[in-house]
């Protein structure tokens, strides 16, 4: 009933950072692409299951070392249910391998729907009298701005699945000042919703001082990092933009507590396209994301010491 497992990992590999899985076909080596498309054509099946190759990959070579996965869902939804289905399985590998899986769908509704997204993407769906697990992710991406009715399915699935969700707070892309900084009654908007998390939060503090209520907040944006990481001290970050977006390490340490905890840093395209930026043989992706994922880690930890 909160985010005690992912910490702890964290706490274990002395490692702050997510991999995304956000892959493309095209930053599949071509030799895997061909595999399956010798034998499905050039089809949303063949994609997909190249898909789940490359991604089966990079699990194996970072398990050991990096504490979590975030795929983002839409990755695998622009290839049907093919690729529905190879998310499901790139979530059940990485479990299997021990690594602590955000799925990320942004996801929100009124209270009924969100009743069915909580049971698709962390519970469970009883069919007759078997109760089954369709996704079974350790943790989700959720829009708050419909309110606390689109939450509290939510929560109650966290409490008894112990699960946790990321609350979008303060997005990494440049246009999220638009609405999020928004001033009412002198109060950003970002901020509002911040509260809101450590309000959703109360009833479900882990060991750590940290609920099952998180907030994302991107890497893009430093001084709201440091600003909210006070704000909210029960509230743990998801913390996208790393990498790709411009995020670095200096601006992301504002998001960590006093034990080098409280926050968890995602790379996606930097990680999974390793290979291409460094020019070596496709055959070495999953060697090259280690690579990646290691300088990564090395660079957060220059500025945040894990106790
Ligand atoms: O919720 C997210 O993960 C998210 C929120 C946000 O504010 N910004 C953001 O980039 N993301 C996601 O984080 C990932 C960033 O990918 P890279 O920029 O390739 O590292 C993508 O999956 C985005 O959808």
């Amino acid at each position: 009933m909160s985010f005690d497992r992912l910490i702890t990992k964290i706490r274990e590999m002395k490692n702050p950072t997510v991999v995304g899985l956000d892959p493309k076909l095209a930053y599949v080596p071509s030799y895997i692409q061909k595999t399956y498309m010798d034998v499905d054509g050039e089809s949303l099946k063949a994609a997909s299951r190249a898909i789940f190759r490359f991604n089966q990959e990079i699990i194996d070579a970072i398990c050991d070392i990096v504490p979590a996965i975030k795929p983002q869902a839409a990755y695998y939804e622009m290839y049907g249910h093919h690729g529905i289905k190879t998310l499901e399985r790139t979530i059940r590998y990485a479990k299997l391998k021990g690594m602590f899986v955000i799925t990320d769908g942004k996801r929100n509704d009124i209270g009924a729907t969100m009743e069915a997204y909580t049971a698709a993407h962390l519970g469970t769906t009883m069919v007759g009298e078997n109760e089954c697990t369709p996704f079974g992710a350790d943790a989700l991406t959720v829009n708050g701005y419909l309110g606390s009715d689109g939450i509290n399915p939510l929560l109650r699935t966290c409490k008894e699945h112990d699960k946790g969700i990321f609350v979008l707070v303060k997005t990494s892309n440049p246009s999220s000042g638009e609405l999020q900084d928004r001033l009412i009654d002198g109060v950003p908007v970002y901020a509002i919703m911040g509260d809101m998390c450590e309000a959703w939060g109360r009833e479900q503090i882990g060991q750590y001082g940290y609920s099952s209520v998180g907030a994302v907040v991107g890497a893009t944006y430093p001084e709201q990092l440091r600003e909210l990481r006070a704000r909210l001290p029960h509230t743990m970050f998801l913390v996208p933009g790393y990498g790709a977006q411009g995020g670095g390490a200096a601006g992301v340490a504002g998001a960590f507590d006093a034990n080098g905890l409280g926050a968890i840093v995602n790379s996606s395209r930097a990680i999974m396209c390793a290979y291409q930026k460094e020019g070596c043989d496709e055959h070495e992706f999953a060697q090259a994301a280690r690579r990646e994922a290691i300088r990564m880690r090395e660079d957060l930890t220059s500025y945040i010491d894990i106790k």
